[in-house]
């Protein structure tokens, strides 16, 4: 049995900025490839009203992303868009990641009024993250700077930037160029410096498992190239548990025909702490069916990361 094709096609979307950006980009495709009609249903999520604390302190999974998912097992929405960084994991029973698009720029940028790049900026400067992974590679880089949460969506960010309360900020450059807010940045951060997110920079297409035709269809839009490093990502992430609580690097890139990982681990609790590093290569076959081999090569770094320190931070990692 083929489930047949929803006419209208119903994204159901978060309403910030970006994610409005990333919906229509992802209806403008479907609509001129296959002359589909396709509607958004914006939705407001737990993730977009939790704005006073870190996210990372608040746990539980999947906060940018539940009630998109309650949209499509109650037929109000048949795709979900979402920037990979924040999609679990392990996907609830019943939903499919369909397709992962071309990646954006996965690196993480400096944005300053008066600083050129992190490297210039005087002792004590105050820089706004409140993610993580980004604090930790700040303070093995310059141990000295005063790191501040920050939190809210784009526009948010960068007007708290602008009314003065940091020196500067580090935020995706692939949110900042999606919204023609490139000139903004300063500079892009190596990833040797700042190693990005797992998923970082990538759009999923999200559909019920059930959805046959719709599924298809979607993943005619997979760029392969992608789907394999994000899922070698993804497998490190998964293999740690998964948490925003731990501060965890992963990034894949091509080096011709081979697939490069690398991953980094921090303390949970702890930013001077060193971070653990590690990195796995191997050739892989650009093709839907080489993603168990792309993940295999994830476990590959996670192994790497455990004997080399990392089962010590995970076990510093407080119960959720
Ligand atoms: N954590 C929130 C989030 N999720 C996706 C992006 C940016 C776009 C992307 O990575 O696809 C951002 C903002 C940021 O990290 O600066």
């Amino acid at each position: 049995m083929t489930a047949p094709l929803p006419n209208p096609c119903i994204i159901a979307t978060r309403e910030s900025r970006l994610a409005l950006w990333q919906a229509e980009h992802v209806r403008d495709l479907l609509g001129a490839r296959h002359g589909l009609a396709v509607e958004l249903l914006g939705m407001t999520t737990r993730g977009d009203q939790i704005l006073d604390r870190a996210l990372s302190k608040v746990g539980g999974k999947g906060l940018f992303v539940k009630e998109l998912e309650v949209a499509l097992e109650e037929d109000r929405a048949h795709l979900a868009v979402h920037s990979l960084k924040d999609v679990p994991m392990v996907l609830p029973d019943g939903f499919v990641l369909a397709a992962v698009l071309e990646r954006e720029d996965p690196r993480d940028a400096w944005v300053s009024p008066r600083h050129a790049d992190i490297a210039s900026l005087p002792q004590g400067a105050r820089v706004g993250t409140s993610s993580l992974r980004r604090v930790v590679q700040l303070k093995a880089l310059r141990p000295d700077l005063d790191v501040q949460p920050l939190r809210g969506n784009l526009d948010t960010r960068l007007r708290k930037l602008d009314e003065g309360q940091y020196d500067g900020i580090v935020l995706a450059a692939a949110g900042l160029k999606r919204l023609g807010l490139g000139e903004r940045i300063r500079c892009v951060i190596d990833p040797g410096v700042m190693l990005p997110a797992a998923g970082q920079g990538a759009l999923g297409i999200e559909v019920r498992q059930d959805a046959t035709a719709l599924r298809a269809l979607v993943a005619q839009h997979i760029d392969v190239g992608t789907w394999l490093s994000v899922h070698a990502e993804r497998a490190v992430s998964r293999a740690l548990g998964g948490s925003c609580s731990m501060p965890l690097a992963a990034f894949a890139q091509w080096d011709g025909d081979e697939l490069v990982i690398e991953a980094r681990l921090g303390h949970p609790l702890d930013a001077s702490r060193p971070i653990v590093r590690a990195l796995a290569r191997a050739q892989v076959l650009r093709t839907l069916d080489a993603t168990q081999d792309a993940e295999a090569l994830g476990l590959e770094v996670v192994a790497q990361l455990r004997a080399g320190g990392g089962d010590d931070l995970l076990a510093a990692l407080p119960e959720a």
